[in-house]
């Protein structure tokens, strides 16, 4: 497809350029053509003016061989000198002769002609220009102007009158000036202020010129002569003068004058540009931007119209009655403790009311957070949370449940502005925080999350919500997903986009895994793809995938050096307790190195348990995942594991969850998607156009597949002996390979690969390269086998 683009794209004509395929031998010949024309014309214009009369009269004759014309080049200098100045543009004429002799000297001199057309065109310009003003000035002397100079005048008086002629003169002239002498008022000013100043310091100069004139009585006088001549050095403008010499031998050192007025010249430095850069922007030029997004340049954004409102369509409902009788209990409990209230001020959110209040002076905050379950009983609710003091404000906040929750709407937060113009990598809407404004934040800047809550309390929502915002934001070609869902039912809907925005492995059936052994074989193909990644980034000489992909989208990575567009990949599993209940280590190791070196390069995590324990929710794992995310919990421990903080335990559940991504802890309510909503946007983009296939991960075969596996000879599997010839005549040992050339699963041709190797045709498993080949030729091949059969 970008072929097909690039092909029909003309080239403009800046980019044309002068670019005549010439050989140098015959750039050298043009060129001298072309300079030898041109003096040749210079002579002939200039001789012109003081012959023309004189010639005119036999240019009739320029057939006739006795004809003699004055011009120094005969016949032809009178011919072309009239048809040019006479019949053309007169005295500006001359700029022809001129114009050649540069494109001859270009050409003679191999230069690079990139500047010449534009020369060629204010050349044009400005003799279009001369002979129309001498023509307007030059009324009386058509010559000057020749006669298109004068027909032109003529013509553009019928019209606009001498001064609009006068006035159209001005205006191109000044056109000319700025445009090609980048003139400008203060570039006029710059140069009169120089020009006086240059004044000024040569009348010091010559006021000041010191003479010693030694007196009898051996005092030293000093006169002024102006015409005596000083040294002076031009860059600083000091005067060269030596010592004077009294006669009682004392040294006198006149104090030299110093001289402010010197100019500081600034010389711009022109940035080098290197060979890549140069190609990388003419390739830019040419054919525009990489887009990534050209493959499926028809793909739709899911609409909003997907989405429901879930009944929320009027907002936050206020009850009135709710909010003062919860005051009058706040205010009456806490006298009960003796804690007077100053001030009291509620903020209504969604699922919770906040109560902010400023104590009297002299109350201390610790009094009122031991006071916590007190004031909960007595308000007789259920997760009040007590925020003491609120970071970044001197009150203590209460937040209370509301009595009728509002459901935060997915589509809600979706259509809010804050996400809609959220200029981010990875942008969540994650749902509405306490004061009812839209919380949206940047996954790839976490840059992995821990989701963690009990069963039924909005993790698997929360989920939905985090891949809704994604897919609402991202096109296909900038994000790819691995689902892990051991409880294989919660993540299904999105086998619809598989072909869009997801990744498998290569020989997976399918792209959402469910199987707790293909995980770890997912996760390790996934430390391929980091360190490839890793190596692309390292040759690219840059930092991060950010600056990666504006450097290939700016076509300054050559695709033939293994230079791609490099996709986000965020890998969610839904179950991580189950995960690490059956293979432990075996998960937690690569979990561990992804999450502590994939962010530079896209790769982002994250794993949600319902079993927020010391032994699922590992230190490694808690120290490589800074964002983290609480729904409701049973225990305050729970809720220490996961945050650090208390506070998880005493949510109401339903989507009211907890965020954290260091330090301060946010109450939020999760956005609400539904299941039937999901199916609806996975329906919408699964029935657009879709690549051939999903993303493709780094092959990884197991540790215990491969090397040190004896495969008896009768054993062998019966495309064995075409595998061997296809390896061998490829010289490129890889299972995709067999699997392409003999149409082939993944399975038996990883099994031919080990038969290969306990062969001896092919080495061992070498991570995310192909094997190495050990059988140079078809004829080795046969005699190898044919020895194995003896
Ligand atoms: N943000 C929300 N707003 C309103 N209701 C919600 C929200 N999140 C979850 N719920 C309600 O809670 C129910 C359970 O949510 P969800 O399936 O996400 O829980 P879960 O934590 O994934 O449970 P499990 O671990 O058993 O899968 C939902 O069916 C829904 O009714």
């Amino acid at each position: 497809m970008a072929k097909k683009r690039t092909k029909s794209k003309k080239p403009t004509s800046s980019q044309k350029g002068f670019s005549l395929k010439l050989s140098k031998q015959n750039k050298i010949i043009l060129g001298s053509l072309l300079i030898v024309l041109s003096i040749a014309l210079f002579f002939s214009f200039m001789s012109y003016y003081f012959t023309w009369q004189e010639d005119q009269s036999m240019l009739s004759e320029f057939k006739d061989r006795n004809a003699q014309a004055s011009n120094l080049l005969n016949k032809f200098g009178a011919s072309v000198s009239h048809f040019f100045m006479y019949k053309g543009f007169g005295l500006a004429s001359l700029s022809f002769p001129l114009l050649l002799a540069i494109t001859g000297l270009y050409l003679f001199l191999g230069l690079d002609s990139k500047g010449l057309i534009g020369k060629w065109i204010w050349g044009l310009t400005g003799i279009i220009w001369i002979s129309i003003a001498l023509g307007f000035f030059a009324f009386e002397q058509p010559l000057l102007g020749g006669l298109i100079g004068y027909e032109m005048n003529d013509f553009l008086q019928d019209y606009t009158g001498k001064i609009g002629v006068f006035l159209l003169l001005v205006f191109v002239l000044m056109v000319i000036l700025v445009r090609l002498f980048n003139f400008s008022p203060e570039g006029v000013a710059k140069f009169f202020r120089s020009q006086k100043q240059q004044l000024k310091s040569d009348f010091k100069k010559s006021k000041s010129t010191p003479v010693t004139v030694q007196s009898d009585d051996g005092s030293v006088e000093l006169s002024m002569e102006t015409d005596t001549p000083v040294a002076v050095d031009t860059y600083t403008h000091k005067k060269d003068i030596p010592p004077l010499q009294s006669e009682a031998g004392l040294d006198v050192n006149l104090p030299q004058e110093e001289d402010l007025d010197i100019d500081l010249k600034v010389e711009k430095v022109t940035e080098e540009k290197e060979e890549t850069d140069v190609k990388a922007e003419k390739l830019v030029k040419d054919f525009g931007e990489f887009d990534p997004k050209l493959e499926l340049g028809n793909y739709k954004f899911p609409h909003i119209e997907l989405l429901d409102q879930h009944g929320a369509t009027g907002g936050i409902t206020i009850n009135q009655e709710e909010l003062e009788e919860n005051k009058n209990r706040i205010v009456s409990t806490l006298k009960n403790y003796k804690i007077g209230i100053a001030q009291i001020k509620a903020t209504i959110g969604p699922t919770v009311t906040l109560y902010e209040i400023v104590p009297e002076a002299g109350v201390r905050i610790s009094k009122i957070k031991n006071l916590e379950d007190d004031i909960a009983l007595s308000l007789a609710a259920l997760g009040i949370r007590i925020i003491a003091p609120i970071p970044g404000k001197g009150t203590i906040g209460i937040e209370v449940p509301n009595k009728n929750a509002t459901i935060v709407s997915m589509r809600s937060v979706i259509a809010s502005n804050k996400f809609q113009k959220a200029e981010m990598e990875l942008p969540i809407a994650f749902g509405k925080t306490i004061s009812n404004e839209t919380f949206v934040v940047d996954l790839a800047k976490m840059p992995h999350m821990l989701m963690a809550g009990a069963t039924g309390q909005g993790k698997s929502v929360g989920l939905n919500a985090v891949l809704t915002s994604l897919l609402y934001k991202k096109h296909p070609a900038e994000v790819k997903f691995i689902l892990v869902d051991p409880k294989k039912v919660e993540l299904t809907l999105y086998n619809k986009i598989e072909r869009h925005f997801l990744a498998k492995l290569p020989d997976s059936e399918d792209a959402i895994i469910t199987d707790n052994t293909k995980v770890i074989n997912t996760l390790n193909s996934l430390c391929i793809e980091m360190d490839n990644r890793y190596e692309l980034l390292k040759l690219a000489m840059v930092r991060n995938i950010k600056e990666y992909n504006v450097k290939f989208k700016a076509r300054k990575l050559n695709p033939n050096d293994g230079h791609k567009f490099l996709p986000y990949i965020v890998l969610v599993i839904d179950e991580f307790a189950d995960l690490i209940m059956t293979a432990g280590k075996e998960v937690e190791t690569p979990i561990a190195r992804l999450a502590q070196l994939a962010r530079a390069i896209g790769i982002h995590l994250i794993i949600a348990t319902q079993r927020p324990s010391v032994n699922v929710i590992t230190g490694i794992i808690k120290a490589n995942f800074p964002a983290r995310i609480a729904f409701r919990v049973t225990s305050k421990i729970d809720s220490r594991t996961i945050l650090d903080a208390q506070g998880a335990d005493q949510l109401i559940g339903r989507g009211d969850m907890l965020f954290t991504q260091g330090n301060d802890v946010t109450r939020l309510q999760c956005a609400f998607v539904d299941t039937p909503e999901v199916a609806k946007i996975t329906e919408y983009i699964g029935s657009q156009r879709a690549y051939p296939d999903a993303h493709l991960l780094p092959e990884y075969v197991g540790e215990d597949s491969g090397t040190g596996i004896d495969y008896d000879i009768a054993d062998r599997d019966s495309m064995f002996r075409d595998a061997a010839e296809v390896i061998v005549t490829a010289q490129q040992g890889s299972a995709s390979l067999i699997q392409r050339k003999l149409k082939l699963g993944y399975n038996r041709a990883g099994r031919i690969i080990d038969q290969l190797e306990a062969a001896g045709i092919v080495g061992p498993f070498e991570g995310s390269k192909a094997r190495q080949v050990l059988v140079p030729d078809i004829l080795s091949l046969e005699q190898l086998l044919q020895n194995e059969t003896k």
